[in-house]
């Protein structure tokens, strides 16, 4: 994409290149300072073609992920009391904390997902409204300083990820800093159970989805289950790379760039044997930042599909088709 506009002949139109197998990209060059060409063409593919791609040279270390693996199987292995003594619903409109089996149905009508999630945000004094207040904490020794570091390590990926996102769209690379001076990020825990037996979309891990906000940046743990639709209409695997994030395109990208960068619906599926374990973590703008299709993302071929909508709605809307407890 570039900022002139271009009108193609028809003989060159071609069709958004297809895809069997996630690229990767390196972000050390964005984040050294060195030559980033090659970083952000290999992001403006992946994200005009794919949605989905791998990120390595992010920079955060295996060995704080790994911690947070471990804080995370150690927060699912707590009892049920426990657990709920934090649920997601004592936490008002912060919409944080423990949700159980069947209490966040990702794709309703279709899909009782089978996992339990833990949230937490972070956290702006004297800002309120939907999203925003306190944490909570379970009672675990370490939880909490490591959940914290890993939310901050999150923190700057994304930063990061959206300096080579703007630069992909030939926008100026801290285009997205005054939209994201008190963002609402929320880090995501999730522990999937292994499913035996006859298996149809009724029940599976996480029902297909597109995320709610700017992009998700995730871990996953060595169990593998994540699929990708892809533009044949084929679900392909997301296998784990160790020392890799995920990062996908959310419904808040797919706008601001006028369906350029698409968000492509994503489900897990765990016929392993074994827990899977996860830890998404969903960046999104702050919440009065007014969001709707760039001026060069509009031509008379691709006319605007969006009006504008606040990230804190956008968001919401989301939220109440989702939850529950919201109903
Ligand atoms: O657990 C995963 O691999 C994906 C989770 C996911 O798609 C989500 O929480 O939105
Ligand atoms: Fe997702």
């Amino acid at each position: 994409m570039s900022a002139e506009i271009v009108h193609l002949d028809d003989r060159l139109k071609a069709e958004r290149q297809d895809f069997d197998r996630i690229p990767i990209v390196d972000l050390s060059a964005l984040r050294s300072g060195e030559d980033h060409a090659e970083a952000v063409s290999g992001l403006r593919w992946a994200l005009a073609n794919v949605g989905f791609l791998y990120v390595k040279g992010h920079g955060v270390s295996d060995a704080l992920v790994e911690r947070t693996f471990e804080a995370a199987r150690q927060l699912f292995a707590l009892p049920d009391e426990e657990k709920m003594a934090i649920h997601i619903s004592k936490s008002g409109e912060a919409l944080r904390g423990y949700t159980e089996f069947g209490g966040e149905n990702t794709n309703p009508g279709i899909t009782r997902d089978l996992k339990e999630n833990f949230d937490v945000g972070l956290t702006y004094p004297g800002l309120t409204g939907p999203f925003q207040g306190e944490n909570q904490w379970p009672a675990l020794p370490g939880f909490r300083e490591t959940t914290e570091a890993y939310l901050q390590a999150m923190l700057d990926t994304a930063v990061l990820f959206l300096e080579g996102v703007a630069l992909s769209l030939d926008l100026d690379r801290d285009f997205f800093k005054p939209k994201m001076t008190q963002p609402m990020m929320i880090q995501r825990m999730i522990h999937y159970p292994s499913q035996a037996g006859q298996i149809d979309e009724s029940s599976i891990g996480i029902g297909a989805h597109t995320d709610y906000g700017l992009l998700t940046v995730l871990a996953q743990d060595n169990v593998g289950g994540l699929q990708v639709l892809n533009r044949k209409m084929q679900w392909v695997e997301a296998p784990p790379i160790p020392g890799t994030f995920v990062i996908n395109i959310s419904d808040l990208m797919q706008r601001l760039t006028n369906d350029t960068y698409l968000a492509n619906l994503h489900r897990v599926v765990n016929v392993s044997g074994r827990q899977r374990y996860s830890l998404p973590c969903f960046v999104d703008c702050n919440a009065d930042a007014v969001i709707e299709p760039l001026p060069q993302c509009i031509d008379g071929d691709h006319p605007s599909a969006y009006g504008p909508i606040s990230a804190g709605q956008n968001k919401l809307n989301r939220y109440a088709a989702s939850f529950a407890h919201l109903n």
